[in-house]
């Protein structure tokens, strides 16, 4: 069995974070584990509060996954400062584990900041270097690469100034902007288009960790790149298709295991299940 590990925050309302990690891993097949950066009392409206893991503890976690167990992929979520991102940078450098997927959370879906903003210098020179790939949202793309993402173009633009700060390959993800939801992928050679049509719901609580943990799972599963995004731009889709009217704010999206093994063919309604 494969064996993934996400490293990033808690989400207690099981929406984001570790948890939609771990349910995107068991719906991949694979076998899921988890270092917790940061605790995080948020819910499907507001971030309450965050407790930072000491660095020491981030790398202990870190140490006990790699000192017994091989890893085959590696997806990291919020890391919320500049000492979290130097404790997870440290152990990239110790252990070198392939498949690296970083997913640069910077704010949840309601606005509330998970990184403090004065550590994206950090981010940009001690942790994305490490990226197999790093996959931004817009607004990240937009802080990232200094430039103001107004189309597709601009997309592409970004792309190619963060691909040039060191990252292997960038997926720019549209799901901020308006329109189709078109995510452009950029391997410093060529670029790839994943679009889907934007499916009107507000319960995208997750989006941006659940598929970057598909991607993961897919690379560990021996995919190349473009097609581990193409599969999983398909398993991200029908999860937000079928999204829960969970809580009062964005509501989280649907993690079912035969909705991907059977070919994302699936007969029950929308909605609550
Ligand atoms: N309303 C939507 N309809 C269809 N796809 C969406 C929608 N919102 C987001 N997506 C897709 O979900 C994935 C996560 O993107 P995004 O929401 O931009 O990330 P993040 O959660 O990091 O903000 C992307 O593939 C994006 O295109
Ligand atoms: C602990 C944690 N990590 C990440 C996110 C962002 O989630 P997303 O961008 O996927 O909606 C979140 N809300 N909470």
């Amino acid at each position: 069995m494969k064996k993934v590990l996400s490293i990033a925050g808690s989400d207690c309302s099981g929406g984001a974070g570790i948890q939609a990690d771990l349910k995107t891993f068991s719906a991949h097949g694979v076998f899921g584990m988890s270092v917790i950066v940061s605790v995080v009392a948020e819910n499907t409206s507001r971030v309450m509060d965050i407790q930072d893991i000491t660095p020491d503890m981030i790398e202990s976690q870190i140490d006990a996954v790699f000192e017994d167990i091989e890893v085959d992929a590696v997806k990291i979520g919020m890391l919320s400062t500049q000492f979290c991102m130097e404790a997870v940078a440290r152990k990239l450098e110790q252990y070198k584990p392939c498949n690296v997927v970083i997913d640069p959370v910077m704010y949840a879906k309601n606005g509330c900041p998970l990184m403090d903003p004065d550590s994206i210098d950090t981010l940009i020179k001690v942790v994305l270097p490490y990226a197999d790939l790093l996959t931004p949202n817009i607004p990240e793309a937009e802080k990232i690469s200094n430039i103001k993402i107004r189309n597709t173009e601009d997309m592409k633009i970004a792309a190619k100034l963060i691909y040039d700060m060191g990252c292997k390959n960038v997926l720019v993800k549209g799901g901020h902007a308006i329109g189709d939801a078109l995510d452009i992928l950029y391997d410093g050679k060529e670029f790839y288009y994943f679009k889907t049509q934007r499916i009107n719901t507000k319960n995208t609580h997750g989006t941006g960790c659940t598929f970057s943990s598909a991607i993961a799972s897919n690379l560990a599963h021996g995919m190349p790149m473009s097609i581990a995004v193409e599969q999983a731009k398909k398993y991200i889709t029908t999860a937000i298709e079928h999204s829960l009217n969970i809580g009062k704010g964005n509501g989280p999206t649907h993690h079912f295991y035969d909705l991907y093994k059977n070919g994302l063919n699936i007969k029950e309604s929308k909605g609550d299940l």
